[in-house]
C-alpha cells in the first residue's frame, strides 16, 4: 500500500513513475524513497553521530538543553513534547537543529524563534559538521522530491522554489528507548499526530516501529533501511494544495529494541502564504509553525 519510489527516476521525471507519485501523495500521503544522493553510508555516520549524543550522560545533554531557551534549538529530554493532547507527553528524547540565517538576511532582526541559533554540544567530536553537512544534503533532496511532486499533481516544477529560500526546515534527531516497562495505552514513543510544514523526508536505523494510517483507517508499519527514506507532508502543504496533497496522521508506540530516527522537516519560509491560491484568507507558515511549536513543546507551552 505504501509505494517505493525511485527519486533519479522521478528527477527524470519518468511518466510511470511520476503518476505513482501522484497517487501516493495524493491518495495516501506516505512513500518510500530510493536512489537519492544520500546513500546508506551517509545515513549510517549521521545516525552513528546522534547515537554518540544520546548516549552521553544526561548532565552533558543539560549543557544544550532546549528547555532553558525560547525555542527549539538543542535537546528534548523525554516527556517534554506531547504531540496528542489525549496521549501523554513522549517517551522519545530529541536533539533538533534549524536553518542559520545568511548574514544580512531581513529575517535577521525580527527575533522569530523558528529562525533561533542553534545550540551545539561539545563532544561528541565532529558532531556538528556531520549534522550540519547531512542539514544541507537533506534540504537539497527534499527539494528535489518538492519539485517532482509539483510536476506530478499538475503545476509548474518550480511552484514551491522561492518559499523554501530561508527555509524554516527543522532537522531532528529521535531516539526511542526500548518501550519502558511502565508504558500503557496512552504512552508513544512519539503519539500521532501530522507533520506541521510542507514535506518530511525521514531516515531511520532500519528499526521498525513507525505507522502511518491509511484512509480507511488503519494503522500500517513502514519500515526504512538507511539509503532508503520515508516521505510524507503536513499540514501546510495540505493546506496550500487545498487538499490535494494529504497531511497523513501517523505515530511511533515503541517495541522492544531502541531505535534511532532523522525527520528533516522541509518548512517555507516565515512570510509564506500557505493558503490554497485565490482564497480569501492568508495563513502565514512562520505563524502556523509558531502556534504548533507553541502547543507541542511542553516549555513553549503559553498555558503550561
Ligand atoms: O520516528 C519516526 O519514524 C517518526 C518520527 C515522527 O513522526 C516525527 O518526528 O515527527
Ligand atoms: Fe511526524
Amino acid at each position: 500500500m505504501i509505494d517505493d519510489l525511485d527519486l533519479a527516476r522521478l528527477n527524470a521525471r519518468h511518466p510511470e513513475e511520476m503518476q505513482r507519485l501522484a497517487h501516493a501523495v495524493e491518495e495516501i500521503g506516505f512513500l518510500k524513497l530510493s536512489n537519492t544522493a544520500l546513500t546508506g553510508d551517509r545515513v549510517r555516520r549521521v545516525l552513528a553521530a546522534y547515537r554518540d549524543f544520546f548516549t552521553l550522560p544526561e548532565e552533558d545533554k543539560r549543557g544544550v538543553d532546549m528547555a532553558r531557551t525560547g525555542s527549539n534549538r538543542g535537546w528534548g529530554a523525554p516527556q517534554t513534547e506531547q504531540v496528542d493532547p489525549d496521549a501523554n507527553p513522549d517517551f522519545k528524547e530529541v536533539f533538533d537543529c534549524g536553518y542559520e540565517l545568511p548574514d544580512g538576511n531581513p529575517y535577521a532582526t525580527r527575533g522569530l524563534s523558528v529562525y533561533a541559533p542553534n545550540l551545539w554540544p561539545g563532544h561528541p567530536a565532529g558532531f556538528r559538521a556531520e549534522v550540519q553537512g547531512y542539514y544541507t544534503e537533506a534540504c537539497a533532496v527534499a527539494m528535489q522530491v518538492l519539485r517532482a511532486i509539483a510536476a506530478a499533481t499538475g503545476r509548474d516544477e518550480h511552484y514551491f522554489d522561492t518559499a523554501f529560500e530561508t527555509p524554516m526546515a527543522l532537522l531532528r534527531g529521535n531516539y526511542y528507548p526500548a518501550r519502558p516497562d511502565w508504558a500503557g495505552d496512552k504512552d508513544f514513543g512519539i503519539a500521532a499526530h501530522t507533520d506541521y510544514g510542507c514535506l518530511t523526508l525521514l531516515a531511520t536505523d532500519g528499526v521498525g516501529g513507525l505507522e502511518a494510517q491509511m484512509p480507511d483507517g488503519t494503522w500500517v508499519g513502514v519500515r526504512a533501511d538507511p539509503g532508503t527514506f520515508v516521505i510524507n507532508f503536513g499540514e501546510m502543504l495540505e493546506f496550500w494544495t487545498d487538499g490535494q496533497i494529504k497531511a497523513t496522521p501517523h505515530r511511533v508506540r515503541g517495541g522492544p529494541e531502541e531505535r534511532i530516527s532523522i525527520p528533516m522537516f522541509f518548512n517555507p519560509g516565515y512570510d509564506t502564504n500557505v493558503a490554497p491560491p485565490g482564497s480569501a484568507q492568508a495563513i502565514s507558515a512562520g505563524m502556523h509553525l509558531t502556534r504548533r511549536y507553541s502547543e507541542t513543546y511542553l516549555h513553549l507551552n503559553a498555558a503550561g
